[in-house]
Order: C-alpha cells, then sequence, then structure tokens
C-alpha cells in the first residue's frame, strides 16, 4: 500500500463490554485501551489469560464489535471504512482451521479468490516457498505436521499482501524447533516491511522477538515500553523496611525508582541495582531520621516484572 498512516494501528479509548448472556453477567472485557503500534515494529501484547487480548484481536478482525472508541488500522477507521481497513491487516489465529481436504496451495488460492485478488496478481508459490512449504503444495492439508500448519495459516494471513500481520500465540504449545522457525518467519517478514502485533503468554518470546511490549490486565492497559525499558525494569530490586514507628513521610532519594508505604510501620523502595544497593539505600533512610529495625530484599526479573504489574491494584 503506498497510503503511509501515522501508525500501523491506532486504538483510542477503545470498550468492549459483551451482552449478558442466559445464565452468564455481562463482561467489561476492554475498560477503555488506547495505544499506538508503530510502523514498522514487532510489537508484543502481553497478558494473562481472559485480560481482554483476544477480544482486542477480535475486534481488528471484524469478528467482534467493538462498544465504544475507536480503531483504525493503517490510518482505515474500522467504522467508516472497513473494507481498507480489512485490506490492511493479516490476523493468524490461536486456533488451526483447515477443510482437510484442500492442498496448502488450494486453501492460498481460495483465500485469494475471497478477496477478490485477479488471477496474475496472486503470490500463492512464493508464499508457499517463503513459509518452506512448496514440496508441500499438492498435500492434504490433513497430511500436513502442527508445524507446517501453522506455517500455512501465516501464509493464508498474507494472501492480500497486508502491511500489518497479528499472530495470536502463534507459539503456545508448539515445540523448541517449531517455535524457532515461527520466530524466523516473523522476523524475516518484519525485516521485508511487514508491522507484526503478536500476543504471547511467554516473556522470553516477547523480549527475543519484540521492539515493544504493552502489558494488558483485566482490560487495561497497564505498561505500554519498548522491550529495553521493559527489560530495565527487570534490573530492579526492592529493599522492604520495618521501621520502629508509624511511617510519617516516605523517603525519597535520587537514586529510589518508587518508595511507598505497604504497612503501618513499612516501607518498601524500589532501586536500581546499577546504581546503588540496599546498603546505600538503608544509609538514605537512616539518614532521614529513620529507625530501621529489619530488612529483606527482593530482585525482579521479567517474569517479576510482569507479575507486580498485573497484580498491582
Ligand atoms: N463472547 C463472550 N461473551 C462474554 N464474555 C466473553 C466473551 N468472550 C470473552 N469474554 C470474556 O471477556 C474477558 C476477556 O477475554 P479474552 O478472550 O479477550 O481474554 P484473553 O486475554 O484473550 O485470554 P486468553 O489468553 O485466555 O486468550 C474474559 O473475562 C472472558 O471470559
Amino acid at each position: 500500500m503506498t497510503h503511509s498512516p501515522a501508525a500501523a494501528i491506532s486504538i483510542r479509548n477503545l470498550v468492549k463490554r459483551y451482552a449478558p448472556t442466559g445464565s452468564g453477567e455481562g463482561k467489561l472485557a476492554l475498560k477503555g485501551v488506547s495505544f499506538d503500534v508503530p510502523q514498522g515494529q514487532i510489537f508484543g501484547l502481553l497478558g494473562p489469560n481472559g485480560a481482554g487480548k483476544s477480544t482486542l484481536i477480535n475486534i481488528l478482525a471484524g469478528m467482534v464489535r467493538k462498544s465504544e472508541g475507536e480503531v483504525s488500522i493503517w490510518g482505515f477507521d474500522i467504522d467508516r471504512d472497513r473494507r481498507n481497513a480489512s485490506r490492511a491487516i493479516g490476523i493468524v489465529p490461536q486456533e488451526i482451521v483447515f477443510d482437510p481436504f484442500f492442498t496448502p496451495i488450494e486453501v492460498l488460492e481460495n483465500t485469494a479468490g475471497l478477496y477478490g485478488i485477479p488471477k496474475d496478481q496472486r503470490i500463492s508459490e512464493q508464499l508457499l516457498a517463503d513459509v518452506h512449504l512448496s514440496d508441500k503444495a499438492q498435500a492434504y492439508a490433513r497430511a500436513l505436521s502442527g508445524g507446517m500448519k501453522r506455517r500455512l495459516l501465516v501464509a493464508k494471513a498474507m494472501v492480500h499482501q497486508p502491511p500489518v500481520l497479528v499472530l495470536d500465540e502463534p507459539t503456545a504449545g508448539v515445540d523448541v524447533e517449531l517455535r524457532r522457525q515461527l520466530w524466523e518467519l516473523v522476523k524475516r517478514l518484519n525485516d521485508e516491511g511487514v508491522t507484526v502485533v503478536l500476543t504471547t503468554h511467554y516473556l522470553e518470546e516477547a523480549e527475543q522477538l519484540c521492539d515493544r511490549i504493552a502489558i494488558i490486565n483485566h482490560g487495561e492497559m497497564i505498561a505500554n515500553k519498548p522491550t529495553r525499558e521493559m527489560v530495565d525494569m527487570a534490573r530492579e530490586k526492592i529493599v522492604v523496611l520495618t521501621l520502629d514507628k508509624p511511617v510519617q513521610s516516605l523517603p525519597s532519594h535520587p537514586a529510589f525508582i518508587k518508595s511507598v508505604a505497604t504497612g503501618a510501620s513499612q516501607i518498601e523502595i524500589t532501586y536500581n541495582k546499577d546504581r546503588t544497593n540496599a546498603g546505600e539505600v538503608m544509609g538514605q533512610v537512616q539518614a532521614q531520621g529513620m529507625t530501621i529495625l529489619d530488612v529483606t530484599t527482593r530482585e525482579a526479573d521479567l517474569e517479576d516484572v510482569f507479575v507486580r504489574l498485573t497484580t498491582e491494584v
């Protein structure tokens, strides 16, 4: 596409309220989410089960109707310009669904037909080559291994050559070798200029692949940072101090990232372990007139950062 929008995907105040069903209650799955996916990046959307990731992706895919807010894909509003918005995005679903009696080449040709792509403009063979399935072009889909089927799903999502590709948990439940292959494929597509959004439960995957990571929890976006900064949060360490009397005012110092009261006479201070250490932190606290009775320290890795962000209210 020649059109060049400010962001590959732009989401503003997105709300999704699922209507109550006969027995179940309604559910507020997205509570006013706003973010942009910058062009050319691999953008990771992380969050625990039920956070709202699939809802968000299904809204992009046009499979779920949003309740409120604005979404545009490659500059095309999904309400006002659904056709162009759909043409700008390819979705690789979580579930593998193929008619077992179609061959990979037929799967791609049929999809191209659905998009109304004239025969001479189709790129089915090239796509099969890209996902290393040329030799399986004529095999029945049911004869493909799980890994081959996943690669075929990626090819299928790229039939109309969208500038944005979304993968919903591409490596959930796949073995190490296949995960590596899928990562390579995603990187290659991104090198060729495709903006990629992927959801994952695996922090390592996000860290390896993504330029930017957003964390969504209970329908809200709680963090959205370049991967480097998110990983830097893992350089944080926390000291928990018990003082001899109730906390009057929180200690502060340029080397402290955060200082919060976690009990009547308990404070937690977060600091970057590259910049200071527990001894210095305690020294600063004492210098500010407080008496420390007890101390424990905690170290954060990316997993902790994730857990902390998703459990903090
Ligand atoms: N069709 C629906 N009707 C009612 N509630 C729904 C519907 N689909 C999802 N929900 C609820 O909305 C919330 C968000 O679900 P969603 O599937 O978007 O989460 P998720 O982050 O994708 O989780 P997972 O990682 O398990 O796929 C959940 O509480 C879920 O139960």
